[in-house]
């Protein structure tokens, strides 16, 4: 997957083309406006990684949305509910919330302030449930152990070159944080420079006691939802940033940020790609239709440190 010597030498002489990340241009891969996309990836070339931060959504965007042999891959929340020590109770009622309140989620008519209203509703109702009962971290952890392995493919490689480029990656989900941190360790790819931001399990006297503050739901995912966060000084002044989500939701990760900032939003499309291809094409600066791996974005970076390779000879 590296570069040819004509695509190296033209990093050294500044030229950065399009055209040389081939990626880019298979028939999976959808860009509405290629020269916003070849400008902004100019900037980070020329600026390198000092000035990059990767924002990434977690389930089925670090995850894959399918597993080669088509089995599902599970959420950070599905992998809470197959806890087997939980409550009969909580599992049928949590699923009741899950088919009351994803359909809403997703629906592409609904007014945008009705289905915010609804998603806190969902997640405060979940919060609720989870209380009153006990669930061990290592029984989360043996459920993620199984899904160590769902992450999309050359996720390693990506994760190295970020950690080697010290570049900081903000793992934003509104998923389960006690899954999505489990699944990343055990696949080796909690490096120093990754922080979550998720909901965590509250406990109290050693039961659950619903999660902790500040509430992540699938609208509120962005960067003033860190408003006084400890991860927001080491990154604020990062103005370059890579985005990354499979949800129309996930592309306002990093609103918030300076104006001033130069922003790549990658979508990787899976369900309905024919009829959301629009919508998608007009949220996302690449759109990455049933591509199961981290190759566009490791393509980026790779041109990155070619040249930063290059400035310090
Ligand atoms: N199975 C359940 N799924 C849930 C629940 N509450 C939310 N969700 C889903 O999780 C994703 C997490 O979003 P992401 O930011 O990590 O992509 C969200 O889209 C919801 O559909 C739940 O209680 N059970
Ligand atoms: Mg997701």
């Amino acid at each position: 997957m590296g570069l040819s010597k004509e695509q190296e030498r033209n990093i050294v002489e500044n030229v950065i083309r399009l055209e040389d990340i081939a990626l880019l241009w298979n028939d999976n891969c959808k860009m509405k406006n290629p020269e916003r996309v070849k400008q902004i990836f100019n900037e980070f070339v020329m600026g390198g990684p000092d000035r990059l931060q990767v924002v990434s959504d977690f389930d089925y965007t670090i995850t894959k949305q399918r597993k080669s042999d088509g089995s599902p891959v599970l959420s950070s929340f599905g992998i809470l509910n197959a806890c087997e020590s939980l409550p009969t109770k909580f599992i049928e009622e949590s699923n009741n919330l899950h088919n009351k309140y994803r359909p809403i989620e997703i629906d592409p008519h609904l007014p945008m302030d009705e289905k915010v209203q609804c998603m806190i509703e969902w997640w405060t109702k979940t919060g609720e449930l989870l209380v009153g009962f006990k669930l061990e971290q290592s029984e989360i952890d043996a459920v993620a152990s199984k899904y160590k392995d769902s992450l999309r493919d050359n996720s390693h490689k990506l994760f190295d070159t970020l950690n080697r480029l010290n570049i900081p990656v903000l793992v934003f989900s509104a998923g389960l944080g006690n899954s999505v941190i489990s699944v990343l360790k055990q696949a080796n790819v909690m490096y120093p420079n990754v922080s979550v931001i998720s909901n965590f399990l509250q406990y109290k006297n050693g039961l659950l006691d619903g999660f902790q503050k500040p509430m992540i739901h699938s609208f509120n995912k962005n960067e003033t939802a860190l408003d006084r966060h400890k991860y927001y000084d080491l990154v604020h002044n990062r103005d370059h940033i890579i985005v990354m989500g499979d949800s129309l939701g996930d592309a306002d990760m990093a609103n918030g940020v300076p104006a001033s900032s130069h922003i790549i939003k990658i979508g990787f499309l899976y369900d309905h790609a024919e009829e959301s291809l629009e919508k998608y094409m007009n949220t996302f600066d690449i759109v990455l239709i049933d591509d199961q791996t981290m190759n566009v974005p490791l393509a980026l970076l790779e041109a990155v440190e070619k040249k930063e390779a290059v400035r310090n000879i």
